[in-house]
Order: C-alpha cells, then structure tokens, then sequence
C-alpha cells in the first residue's frame, strides 16, 4: 500500500480562506474588523519566523495584527502588565504569547494572566478545563488542525482505534481530548508505555507528537491507518546541512499507512491557519455572533 499524502500546506489555505470570507463579511455587515496581539519575548529564531509568519497570514486574511516584540530580559511583571493591557483592549480579540518563553519566566503563570475568552492558543487552564468537560473553548491550534485534517479524511471518526504518541499540555492532552469528544477509543502512550508498537499496531489513527526524529518506523502501523505527524525536528544530512522531519519514519510509514501527512507542509501550516480560525471564534463570541461553522471542534 502507498498511502494518500494529506496535504496540510493545501488544507491551511482552505481554512484561511474561509476566515477571510468571514472577516469580509464581519466588517461589512456589522463593522467588526477581528484583531490578534502576538507578544514575543527575546529573540529566538525559529520563534521570530513563525511571529512573523503569524502577522502576515493575520494582516492577509484581512484582521488587525498587532506584534509585541519585547527584550529577554524584560521581566515577567512587565509582560503580565502587557497581557493585562491587551485583555482590556476592545481591538483585540486573541492574544497569544509565543513560546517557548525565556528562562526566568513562568509560562504557565504567562498563560492563565491572558483572558480565556481572548486566549487565541487554548492553553489557559480554564479552556483546558472546559475542552476536558466538553464544553465551549478555546482549542489548542495544533490539535484542532489535526482534527480537520482527520475529519475532512475520514467523515466520522466514530468508534476509531486511535493512539496519541505524546502527553504534552500543549499537542497530546488536548489532541487525545478531541479525538474523544468524537467518539473515538484513545490511547495516549509516551516513553513509560510497555510495548509500544504493539499499542501503535491496533491503532486505525496515530497521532505522533513525541519531539523524536523519525522516531516511528513503518512496523509499527496498521496497514491502511491513518498517520499524523505533529513532529518537526531538524537533522543533519549526510551530504551536509539539514532537513526537516517529522516523528514517523515517513518512507516506511507511508508504505503501510493509508494515509499520511507530511512533514513539512502537513500539520505545521494548519497551527497558523488554525490560529486565525480561533481568532475570528473568539470575535465573534465576544460580539454576541454566530460562529462560522467548520472552524472549531
Ligand atoms: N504560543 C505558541 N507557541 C508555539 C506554538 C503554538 O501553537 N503556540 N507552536 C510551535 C510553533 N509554531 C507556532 O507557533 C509553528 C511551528 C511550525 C509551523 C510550520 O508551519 N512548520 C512548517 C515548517 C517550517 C520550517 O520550514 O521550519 C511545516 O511543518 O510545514 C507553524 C507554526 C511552538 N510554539
């Protein structure tokens, strides 16, 4: 078997062209122009690519972006002081606050100071809380994207075998949350799990988000599964330089799997798109709107 590539790059501008359609029709028929603060702390690279990646798609789907760019020594009292002047600011509808954060700052005390109604990323304990008890949140981007990718690929995930490789706050908890709530059986396994291939083997859905290259080889998949690689490693070439990966082996997953995606261009532009989606719910909960539909768990 070779397995269908799901193109996320493709899916990512699907979705951002839906939230632009609604933005047009915020602003039109009611005034409302969506807004999204992004505060970056230091200067990471990686970080300050994908800040910046963020303020273009926002600017481009036709919403307000405002960027924050503060020094690494700035003081967590001076970013709460920031956070706290964005959650008063009627023009902003989502904030996020890249991580990771520097050293000396405490991320989850950063996180829970956002308002949960304007929390873009979903990570606030409240929407943590809520997304656990099924109720109405604000949902972690990554997740949320693997979640479209899954439905717009499988219809119905009702009754599913799915494994989640990875326990994070941020991909894997949230990630088997919403698998869940849509009826599948889940599985989270991490590093203390005991015979981990064969966990991954009765799975019809893998979700890999372990921050390990390649970690995944193909053995461990279920003919005709479906493979979702949250990974993004950099690894050196044996020619020189270096290239992105994900946590699957994807040669010899993609020979197994029935369907796959790639790393990169698979899961990495649905966090962007998915950002933008959670920003417009966020505005149009605050306004007292319908919410699109297709755009929130
Ligand atoms: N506050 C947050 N911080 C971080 C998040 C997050 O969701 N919220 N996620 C990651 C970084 N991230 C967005 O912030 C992110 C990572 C990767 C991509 C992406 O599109 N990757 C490309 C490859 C990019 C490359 O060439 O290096 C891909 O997979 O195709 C988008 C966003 C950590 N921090």
């Amino acid at each position: 078997m070779t397995a269908q590539i799901i193109d996320g790059k493709a899916f990512a501008a699907t979705v951002r062209a839906q939230v632009k359609e609604q933005v047009a029709h915020l602003i039109a028929d009611h005034g409302i122009t969506p807004g999204l603060a992004v505060v970056l702390v230091g200067e990471d690279p990686a970080s300050q690519v994908y800040v910046r990646s963020k303020g273009k798609m926002t600017t481009e789907v036709g919403m307000a972006s405002f960027e924050h760019k503060l020094d690494v020594d700035t003081s967590e009292a001076e970013l709460l002081a920031l956070i706290e002047t964005l959650n008063n600011d009627p023009a902003v509808h989502g904030i996020l606050v890249q991580l990771p954060l520097p050293g000396h700052m405490n991320s989850d005390l950063v996180i829970n100071a956002i308002n949960p109604a304007k929390d873009a990323d979903g990570f606030h304990i409240s929407n943590v809380g809520l997304l656990g008890t099924g109720q109405k949140s604000m949902v972690p981007c990554t997740p949320l994207g693997c979640l479209m990718m899954l439905r717009d690929h499988h219809g119905s995930l009702s009754g599913m075998n799915a494994v989640v490789l990875g326990r994070s706050n941020i991909v894997g908890k949230p990630m088997a949350q919403l698998l869940l709530g849509d009826s599948c059986t889940v599985t989270i396994a991490h590093s203390r799990t005991k015979d981990l291939a064969a966990v991954v083997r009765g799975a019809d859905i893998v979700v890999a988000a372990v921050g390990r290259p390649q970690m995944v080889p193909g053995d461990w998949i279920k003919p005709g599964a479906t493979v979702i690689d949250v990974g993004i490693n950099r690894i050196d070439k044996p020619e020189g330089g270096t290239r992105l990966v994900g946590d699957v082996d994807f040669d010899s997953c993609a020979a197994v799997a029935g369907a796959i995606t790639p790393v990169p261009g698979g899961v990495g532009p649905m966090t962007i798109a998915c950002l933008l989606a959670n920003t417009l719910t966020a505005c149009c909960r605050a306004n007292g709107l319908q919410e699109p539909e297709g755009l929130t768990a």
